[in-house]
């Protein structure tokens, strides 16, 4: 049995990766202290129910399962909090990954597969970011993801191991099946936020910001959709696996979307206005953050083919619609 160690599984994107890997003849075994995450969105695999703090849970984890690999996925990663909490990205992000990964050289488990993000970037002059551009993040978050890639690179150098660090833009949509989707509480992503607002379960979804310099003065970012992200991640476990070097793939499509724009797809997706107002900025928000880059698709033969807002903002309604996970 081809064991992962899928921490965050029981979050957005774990779940999903969680659901391809064992869709791929992978056995993946959740990690997750269910901060942010859902017992109910763990349906692919054991759970082991864990803080990355918690070197002995880790350990016993790895004796447990004896998994070929680690996808990284555990993480506080709110932009807005980071801001008012730096000391909670520090602690959890950083020394929860420290941890993470002293226990996995200790476990002689070699390959490891990271989820970083365009935030590590920070702003920048020019608008299309590739993976050499210059890391210069502008929040906490960012700044601990970027820390924990230079830990990573440290103990490639130090302990041999190999690591894929995937820097996602904004990631959207759901499993078009609609077995599991994002859920959090209180929602905070555009999309799921502006969908909440569709249905009433708020009153209207607040723009943060209309004075930025994009062309319609709200913030520009690259969609992803999580299914097709976490294809990506199969492609860098078993790039991995065949041996290849370390390497820093971005997962973005290239194109930028405003905020308004969204809101115009979410309008034709649904069938149903968006209710708006428009407030001030978010502290700690890019004015602009896309993909500029072709490595994963040259180099991993990564598709993204279900990453049009269309297709993001439909899959993403049809989870809406059931409601999400309760408890
Ligand atoms: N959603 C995005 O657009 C996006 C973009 C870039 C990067 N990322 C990264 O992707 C990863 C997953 O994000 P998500 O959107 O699925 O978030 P999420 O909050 O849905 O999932 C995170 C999961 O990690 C668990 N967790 C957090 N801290 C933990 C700890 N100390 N020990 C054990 N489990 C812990 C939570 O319970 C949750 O299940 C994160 O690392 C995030 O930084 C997300
Ligand atoms: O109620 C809202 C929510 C968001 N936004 C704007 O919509 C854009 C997207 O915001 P959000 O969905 O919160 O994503 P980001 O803050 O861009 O951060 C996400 O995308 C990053 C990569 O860009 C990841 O690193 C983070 O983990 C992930 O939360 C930003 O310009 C926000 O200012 C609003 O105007 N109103």
């Amino acid at each position: 049995m081809r064991h992962v160690l899928v921490t965050g599984g029981a979050g957005y994107i774990g779940s999903h990766a969680c659901k391809v890997l064992a869709a791929r003849g992978y056995v993946p075994v959740c990690f997750d202290n269910l901060s942010t995450g859902w017992a109910q969105a763990v349906k692919y695999g054991p759970f082991i129910q864990g803080d990355l703090n918690d070197r002995a849970a880790l350990d016993a984890a790895f004796a447990a399962y004896d998994p070929i690999a680690v996808m990284h996925f555990a993480a506080c990663s709110e932009i807005g909090e980071a801001m008012s909490d730096p000391g909670k990205y520090w602690r959890n992000n950083v020394m929860g990954s420290l941890t993470l990964i002293e226990a996995t050289v200790a476990a002689g488990v070699r390959d490891f597969v990271f989820s970083s993000t365009c935030a590590t970037y920070g702003e920048q002059d020019g608008v299309l970011l590739d993976e050499d551009s210059a890391q210069q993040p502008i929040n906490a978050y960012g700044s601990s993801k970027k820390a924990v890639e230079e830990i990573l690179r440290d103990f490639g150098t130090a302990s041999g191991l190999n690591h894929v660090i995937f820097r996602y833009f904004n990631v959207a949509g759901a499993d078009p099946e609609g077995e599991i989707g994002e859920c959090h509480r209180p929602e905070t992503h555009l999309i799921p936020v502006m969908l909440e607002a569709i249905d009433g379960q708020r009153s209207e979804l607040v723009i943060y910001g209309t004075d930025y310099d994009t062309p319609d003065g709200t913030c520009v970012r690259d969609y992803v959709h999580v299914m097709d992200l976490v294809e990506a991640h199969v492609l860098g476990l078993e790039w991995l696996l065949d041996g290849k070097e370390s390497r820093v793939f971005n997962l973005g499509t290239g194109a930028g979307f405003t905020v308004k724009e969204v809101i115009g797809h979410a309008r034709a997706a649904t069938g149903h206005k968006v209710p708006h107002s428009f407030g001030p900025r978010r502290g700690g928000d890019a004015a602009a953050l896309i993909s500029g880059s072709h490595r994963a698709l040259n180099e991993l033969g990564w598709n993204p083919a279900r990453s049009s807002l269309k297709v993001m903002i439909k899959d993403a309604w049809t989870w809406h619609k059931t409601g999400g996970y309760s408890g």
